[in-house]
C-alpha cells in the first residue's frame, strides 16, 4: 500500500526506509537504517525527481502510482545515478514510456551503462542554469560535479523554492513518519549520523562541495530536499554552516580524540593517561576510541570533528598494528586535512609505529605534529608518564588558546 507525504501541495515525498541493512555501501554499518527520498512534482506536467534502492521497489512504485493520481509521468529528473537512487530508473522507463529523461551529458552514458534499454530518443540533456517548466513550476538546473560522483547535479524549482540536493545534506538514519528535520531532535539524534554519513561518503569532495554552497548561496532556499534522511525547511542555515565547515576541513570541537591500537593494554594505559591529564587541565569531551573495536566509519567521522588528534599504536610485525593503519588510510583516503597531531608508540623490541604513521601523516595536508613522538618500551615507565603530561599540557594549552 502507497505511503505518500506532502511536502507542499504540488511536492510529494515518494520515499521509505530500509531498517533491515546491515552496511551501506556495503561498508558503513547503519544501525539506525537509512531513507532513500524520491519526490514527485505535481503541475500541468508531472515531474520525478530520482528514484530508491531496490530493496523499497514496490513501496516506492505504489507510491508513485498513487501520487501521479492517473496522470501520465511527463519528466524522470536523474540527479544522482548511483543505484541507491537509480536502481529503480530502469523500471520507471519501462513502466512510463512517454517519461522524457532528464540528466546532463553525464548521466546518459551511465544510464546506458547501467540499464539495457534504449534511452537517447527520450533523453533531454541540460547544462548549468538550463530551465524546464512543469506549467507553474519553472525547473533549473545546477551542476555539482563530484558531490560524490561526476554525474551529479541538483535541481532548484523557483516556485517552491525548494533544491533537490542529491546526497548533499543527506544522513544515515530511517524515517519513521517525520520526514522534516524540524520534526526530530536533528542536533542530538541525526547530527552524528549526518557528520559520519557526510565525512565518509563526500568527505573527499570538499572543493566541489564547496562550489556547490557557493552556488547555493545565491538561491532562496525554502525546501532542502536530499535523497537521505530529513528534508529542511526550518533552519537551513544552520546544516549549511555544518556543511561549510566539513567541506573546509575545519574542525567543529576544539578537543582531542584518541585513537589506541593496543594489544595487551599497555597502550592503552598511556592513552588513559593523557585523557585523564587532559581532563584535569580543563579539556571537555575528550574520547578514546579503540582502532580495534569502533568501526572506522565512526573514527573518521570523529576525525573530522575534532582540532587535536592522537595516534597511539603497538609496533605490530615491524608496522603499525594493523586497524590503526587501516585507520590511517581511511583518513587519508577522505582527504583530511588540517589538524593538529600527537603520536604515541609502543614496542618491546624495535618500536617502529610512530616513524610509519609519521610517514602517512605526511602525505596529508596540513598535519602538525604538536611534540616530538612519545616512545614506550613494553610499559609506561615514569619518563614516559612525564613525557604524556607534557604532551597534555601542550595540548591542553592550545585548545585553550583557539577556544
Ligand atoms: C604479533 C606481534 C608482533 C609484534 N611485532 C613487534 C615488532 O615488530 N616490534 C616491536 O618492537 N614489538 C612488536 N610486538 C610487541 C608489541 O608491540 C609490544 O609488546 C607492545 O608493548 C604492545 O603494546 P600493548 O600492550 O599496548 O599491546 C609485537 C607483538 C605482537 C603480538
Amino acid at each position: 500500500m502507497y505511503c505518500t507525504k506532502k511536502i507542499t501541495s504540488d511536492l510529494i515525498w515518494l520515499g521509505g526506509s530500509d531498517r533491515r541493512l546491515a552496511l551501506f555501501e556495503n561498508v558503513y554499518p547503519i544501525p539506525r537504517g537509512v531513507s532513500y527520498n524520491a519526490y514527485l512534482i505535481q503541475d500541468e506536467k508531472t515531474a520525478l525527481l530520482d528514484t530508491v534502492d531496490q530493496a523499497i521497489a514496490e513501496r516506492f512504485f505504489e507510491n508513485l502510482e498513487h501520487a501521479l493520481q492517473g496522470k501520465p509521468l511527463n519528466y524522470v529528473i536523474v540527479n544522482h545515478m548511483e543505484p541507491d537512487h537509480a536502481a529503480t530508473l530502469g523500471t520507471v522507463l519501462s513502466r512510463y514510456p512517454e517519461a522524457t529523461v532528464i540528466g546532463n551529458a553525464k548521466t546518459l552514458p551511465m544510464i546506458k551503462q547501467f540499464f539495457p534499454m534504449e534511452v537517447e530518443g527520450r533523453f533531454q540533456a541540460v547544462k548549468e542554469g538550463d530551465t524546464l517548466s512543469l506549467g507553474r513550476h519553472e525547473l533549473t538546473f545546477v551542476m555539482a560535479p563530484l558531490v560524490h560522483w561526476p554525474e551529479v547535479m541538483m535541481t532548484y524549482d523557483t516556485t517552491e523554492k525548494a533544491l533537490f540536493s542529491a546526497d548533499a545534506f543527506g544522513t544515515f538514519g530511517a524515517m519513521d513518519g517525520n520526514i522534516f528535520a524540524d520534526e526530530v531532535n536533528f542536533e542530538q539524534e541525526w547530527l552524528d549520523d549526518a557528520r559520519r554519513y557526510y565525512t565518509n561518503i563526500v568527505g573527499k569532495y570538499g572543493t566541489p562541495v564547496q562550489n556547490v554552497l557557493k552556488k547555493a548561496a545565491g538561491l532562496d532556499i525554502q525546501y532542502l530536499c536530499p535523497l537521505h534522511g530529513p528534508i529542511w525547511r526550518e533552519n537551513i542555515g544552520w546544516f549549511l554552516e555544518k556543511y561549510k565547515r566539513w567541506s573546509t576541513y575545519t574542525p567543529e570541537a576544539w578537543t582531542a580524540a584518541i585513537f589506541c591500537g593496543s594489544i595487551y593494554g599497555h597502550t592503552e594505559n598511556a592513552c588513559e593517561i593523557l585523557t585523564s591529564r587532559l581532563a584535569e587541565k580543563g579539556v571537555r569531551h575528550v574520547r578514546i576510541f579503540d582502532v580495534s573495536h569502533t568501526d572506522v566509519s565512526e573514527q573518521v567521522s570523529a576525525a573530522f570533528q575534532c582540532s587535536h588528534l592522537v595516534f597511539a599504536s603497538a609496533t605490530y610485525n615491524g608496522g603499525i598494528y594493523t586497524p590503526m593503519e587501516t585507520l590511517l588510510l581511511e583518513l587519508k583516503a577522505h582527504a583530511l586535512q588540517n589538524r593538529t597531531v600527537a603520536l604515541i608508540e609502543n614496542g618491546s623490541w624495535g618500536p617502529a609505529a610512530a616513524r610509519l604513521m609519521a610517514k602517512h601523516l605526511e602525505e596529508m595536508k596540513g598535519m602538525e605534529q604538536i611534540a616530538p613522538p612519545i616512545t614506550i618500551r613494553s610499559a609506561v615507565k615514569e619518563e614516559q608518564y612525564r613525557k604524556l603530561e607534557d604532551l597534555a599540557d601542550l595540548i591542553a594549552a592550545d585548545i585553550a588558546a583557539e577556544e
